[in-house]
């Protein structure tokens, strides 16, 4: 079974390696939907996978990080496409959440990755 917790930031980046006039070039802001998926059985007496709080608390100095701030001034992040901002936010993550199946970033209402692993 699965289980998500979703997370909004508000951040800003550009792409330093798009070709010169590529609009995402330029300094700009997403409104990020980050979401956790957590995968396991539900544990017989709780009746949950993980307390979606836990998710919450776990996740809570990255949101730190990312929120409001330039994402390309973060470490590991100066190329800060979809792609490598799930892969960052899984490295850090899955350490402390063994269950963590899957990473599902989105920078616009239709453009998003899903990383798993
Ligand atoms: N594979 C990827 N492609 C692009 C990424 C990315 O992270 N991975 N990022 C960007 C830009 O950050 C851009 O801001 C978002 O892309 P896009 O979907 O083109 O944004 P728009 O809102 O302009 O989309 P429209 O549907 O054209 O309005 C670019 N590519
Ligand atoms: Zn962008």
């Amino acid at each position: 079974m699965d289980i998500y917790k979703e997370f909004y930031l508000e951040s800003a980046h550009w792409l330093p390696h798009v070709p010169d006039g590529h609009k995402c070039g330029n300094l700009h802001g997403h409104s990020f939907k980050v979401i956790l998926t957590v995968s396991g059985e539900p544990d017989s007496k709780m009746g949950w996978i993980v307390d979606f709080a836990d998710i919450k608390s776990v996740f809570q100095p990255l949101y730190d990080q990312l929120d409001h701030a330039c994402l390309n001034h973060i470490e590991g992040l100066d190329n800060p496409t979809s792609e490598n901002l799930a892969i960052w936010i899984w490295q850090k993550l899955k350490p402390e959440l063994n269950q963590l199946s899957q990473i599902e970033v989105c920078e616009t209402c239709t453009s998003g990755c899903i990383y798993r692993g």
